[in-house]
């Protein structure tokens, strides 16, 4: 089996995959000041919860955003199984078919998310990750990436308007009816989610003009179904679209290096 790791800024999610299905997917909070030991005991005991023998992981790979988490996650899963971990980085990048510019910078749950789509459609695409960032990056018809446009996250948006005001609080991320809100909750609710729909539509339409020729989009992200009115913008909606292009880059790397 597989185990694949996307480490975020909000969540750590993990993906086991036999045969190339996920047979279990679950999420833990992306912690800093967390120990090796604790991030270890609960990777053990979901294995042992879930009657999976941690013998039968015979490839892992990570990628992640939050580099103070990195090392972190690559001794647990050193500790837990017999294999060592691929990290996903710029020395990898040259074996894959999609074509990274930009690869010190550029982060590697992106080039993941271009992999998964550029695997799945062979067309140009455009992935949007409603994560803690709100991003969309681009994938020409030869695999190229073309390009990246980051905005605050849904949840982070809101969070920001919380904590830099006195009297805002946190809501919930419910879309209103009505963009005349008439009272705190809705109004903010208005303002974030309404506005993200139109945020959201303009980017696309703006990149699509860019790009001038037909593309999927997919949207991916703990976020991606938050915003209802956006559905018919999506060819599909995955949010395994990481974990699927972190299996894609592994199983071509182990393959390539088989010997
Ligand atoms: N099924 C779900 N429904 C609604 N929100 C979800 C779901 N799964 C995750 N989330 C939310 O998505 C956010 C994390 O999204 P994610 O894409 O994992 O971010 P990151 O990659 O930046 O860590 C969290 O706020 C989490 O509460
Ligand atoms: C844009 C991101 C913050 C998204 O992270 P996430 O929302 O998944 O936690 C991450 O991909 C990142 O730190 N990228 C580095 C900058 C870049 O991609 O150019
Ligand atoms: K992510």
């Amino acid at each position: 089996m597989l185990l694949a790791v996307d480490i975020g800024n909000t969540d750590i999610t993990f993906g086991l995959s036999r045969q190339n299905e996920w047979i279990f997917s679950w999420r833990i909070k992306s912690e800093i000041s967390r120990s090796v030991g604790a991030y270890e005991l609960e990777l053990r005991n979901y294995f042992l919860e879930n009657d999976i023998s941690l013998n039968d992981i015979h490839q892992v790979v990570i990628s992640s955003v939050v580099p103070s988490l990195t090392s972190k996650l690559e001794q647990v899963l050193q500790n837990s199984f017999t294999v060592s971990p691929l990290i996903l980085g710029p020395s990898i990048y040259p074996d894959l078919k999609v074509t990274v510019r930009n690869a010190n910078e550029i982060g590697t749950d992106l080039v993941a998310n271009a992999v998964a789509a550029f695997h799945h459609f062979n067309d140009p695409c455009i992935v949007v990750d409603f994560g803690t960032a709100l991003t969309f990056t681009t994938i020409d018809s030869d695999g190229k990436l073309m390009g990246v446009a980051i905005a605050p996250g849904i949840k982070t948006a809101m969070k920001s308007l919380s904590s830099n005001t006195a009297q805002l609080p946190e809501v919930p991320l419910q879309l209103p009816d009505s963009a005349l809100g008439k009272d705190t909750i809705h109004a903010m609710q208005a303002g974030i989610l309404i506005g993200y729909v139109g945020l959201v539509k303009e980017m696309l339409t703006h990149i699509k003009k860019e790009i001038n020729k037909p593309c999927k989009v997919i949207a991916t992200g703990g976020l991606s179904s938050v915003l209802t009115p956006l559905r018919p913008e999506f060819d599909e909606i995955n949010n395994m679209l990481t974990l699927d292009g972190l299996r894609v880059i592994a199983t071509n790397h182990f393959r390539l290096n088989k010997d």
